[in-house]
């Protein structure tokens, strides 16, 4: 019987055995490399983990970080929202952390070191390898996308040359008529609810629609009258800055999948479809019109070739008729434009994601800075006074029918130079910088591996007593040059530094130049709030939650003509902000 099995055995069991004992061994090798692999992955994580831990900072509660934090606090039920009370203990960093220069956080399972010196940020800002944007600033894709603020690397590289030559000087001097011409209008709006509205004006909201109108026309080359309708963008933006933060402290709601199924993620989608519905109307009409214009540039070129040789050289002003026109303007959604139907290095969406990027980076950041600039004068009298003397020096001299700032108006503005320095020292438009952390650097002797996130606190930055003494006082003659010789350069960075510095600051220092120029010449501001009654947060932006209220007094009633004029037609409701405070 057994000899009739033998050669069964030989050709199938045999084999069959073999085969499952090498199965078995193979899956024990796998079993054991994925073993290995995880302890290898844990021993590496507790390395990791007790790195960031040496660094000086309050104790967290393993995996969950410092989420339990936000728990905690959300039971406050704070009426300004659980961010803000998370934002004040993260500006008294200094307070506890002050002589070890640096602190660390554990968003879940991301550690967030906060630097506060300019030695420390100096190491991070000047580094050419270290220009990725922190792994948070994912949360604004859905808004941004890949956009100059987010992109990172080869990307952000080539973006950043093409789109550097939109903000030459050449090009930005161009823009002064239009940005005279909103303030024009803002004055006027100003005047409008000073007469109808007991003189109090919450500045912030007036002016978020001022700086859009501002944005739109220079770098969308599209009129949107913001200031004289109501701007459903501007509403959408405010909830998704807020629900971007809300995000931001909470790492269980990280993941699309979880948040976007929630209320909040939903309302989020809501508002994001009507600021991208916005954005594309600015860009449908601008293509429109683009297309127009080349293909009228390419018939002129046609009939001047038929015409002869001689005439050619003419056909560049014609083709350029658009893009420089007869009053020489290049809007930066051109330069766009250009590259997506010429020279195809941008797909749609690529313009798409920079044209959100730069209508907010380009308008909410001026906002802020003009608005803290207004707070500011309307609390310090005597600096004001001196600003107004200033302005009042450079509109003595005008010619006789000149009613707008000039660039040489601007050169001469020296104290409002000091003063917009000064007020982004104190009130610094963007608090918060963030880095990922690519490669180990070392900073105050204390290890950052790579996988962490920076933050830079400008906020407390420009608090450090050593670089101002007296930090809270407001103070604008700390930035007459001659008290600026021995500073840092690294101390005082409201733009940020380093090669992913901001690409508009020339652009938004002669856009508050202007609008603050046009408004404390018609205007005497007081502030009606002290600066302990404000709750300020640093969102995507430094703002006051409860508000910045002013008190316009017209400076010359005799000579103003404009209050009663209704030379602009802002609509019967001069409500011009729905800003929500809701408890997030
Ligand atoms: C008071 C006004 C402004 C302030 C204080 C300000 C501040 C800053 C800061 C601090 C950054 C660096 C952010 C970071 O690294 O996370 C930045 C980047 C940027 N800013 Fe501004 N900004 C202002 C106005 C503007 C304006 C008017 C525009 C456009 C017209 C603009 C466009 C941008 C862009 C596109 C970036 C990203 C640059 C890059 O990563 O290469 N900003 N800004």
């Amino acid at each position: 019987m057994i000899n009739s099995l033998d050669p069964l055995f030989e050709i199938v069991l045999q084999p069959l055995i073999i085969w499952s004992t090498v199965r078995f061994i193979l899956l024990l090798m796998i079993v054991a490399f994925i073993f290995l692999k995880c302890v290898h992955r844990y021993l590496k994580w507790r390395k990791f983990v007790a790195i960031i831990d040496s660094i000086p900072g309050p104790p967290s509660l393993g995996i969950l970080g410092h989420a339990m934090l936000v728990v905690q606090l959300d039971r406050q039920q704070f009426e300004y929202g659980t961010y803000v009370l998370l934002y004040q203990m993260l500006s008294s960093t200094r307070i506890i952390y002050g002589k070890e220069k640096i602190c660390r956080f554990w968003l879940g399972l991301r550690p967030l070191v906060i630097l506060f010196t300019p030695e420390a940020i100096e190491t991070i800002l000047s580094s050419n390898t270290l220009t990725d944007k922190a792994t948070e600033y994912n949360l604004l894709r859905p808004w941004l996308g890949d956009g100059l603020v987010t992109s990172n690397r080869i990307k952000w590289k080539l973006r950043r040359k093409i789109l550097t030559p939109a903000f030459h000087f050449r090009i930005l001097q161009d823009f002064l008529p239009v940005i005279n011409e909103h303030a024009d209008v803002l004055v006027h709006k100003l005047a409008n609810i000073a007469a109808t509205r007991g003189e109090i004006v919450e500045i912030m909201s007036v002016m978020t629609l001022c700086t859009l109108d501002v944005i739109c026309e220079t770098a969308m080359g599209i009129k949107v009258k913001c200031q004289e309708t109501e701007s459903e963008y501007v509403n959408a933006l405010h909830q998704v800055s807020e629900l971007i933060l809300f995000r931001l402290c909470r790492p269980w709601f990280w993941l699309d999948s979880i948040f976007f199924n929630t209320p909040h993620g939903k309302r989020f989608k809501r508002c994001l479809r009507t600021m991208k519905e916005f954005t594309l109307k600015v860009i449908k009409e601008r293509k429109e019109d683009w297309l127009r214009c080349r293909s009228k540039a390419e018939d002129e070129k046609k009939d001047q070739q038929s015409a002869g040789e001689g005439e050619i050289l003419k056909t560049a002003s014609a083709s350029d008729h658009f893009f420089y026109g007869e009053k020489r303007r290049l809007a930066f959604l051109d330069l766009l434009l250009e590259q997506h139907l010429d020279n195809d290095n941008m797909s749609i969406e690529d313009v798409c994601d920079e044209v959100d990027t730069f209508m907010f980076a380009g308008h909410d950041t001026t906002a802020m800075g003009i608005s803290w600039t207004l707070y500011l004068l309307g609390l310090h009298d005597d600096v004001q006074e001196k600003l107004f003397e200033e302005i009042e020096q450079i509109t003595k001299n005008f010619k006789e029918s000149q009613n707008q700032f000039t660039i040489d108006d601007i050169k001469q503005m020296k104290y409002l130079d000091c003063v917009l320095k000064e007020v982004q020292r104190l009130y610094p438009t963007a608090p918060f910088i963030g880095r990922e952390i690519t490669h180990d650097v070392e900073i105050n002797g204390y290890l950052i591996p790579k996988g962490t996130t920076c933050g830079i606190l400008t906020f407390l930055l420009h608090r450090d007593p050593v670089t101002f003494p007296k930090p809270e006082h407001f103070d604008p003659d700390r930035f007459m040059p001659s008290n600026c010789v021995k500073r840092h350069p690294f101390a005082y960075i409201p733009f940020s530094a380093g090669p992913r510095n901001c690409i508009g600051q020339k652009f938004a220092l002669l856009e508050q130049k202007i609008i603050v120029a046009n408004v404390i010449k018609h205007f005497k501001v007081k502030a009606i709030d002290h600066r302990d009654k404000l709750v300020v947060t640093g969102e995507m932006v430094l703002r006051s939650r409860n508000g910045l209220r002013l008190l316009l007094t017209s400076r010359n009633q005799q000579k103003e003509t404009f209050v009663n004029q209704n030379a602009y037609d802002f609509g019967s409701d001069l409500t011009v902000s729905k800003a929500e405070t809701r408890n997030l």
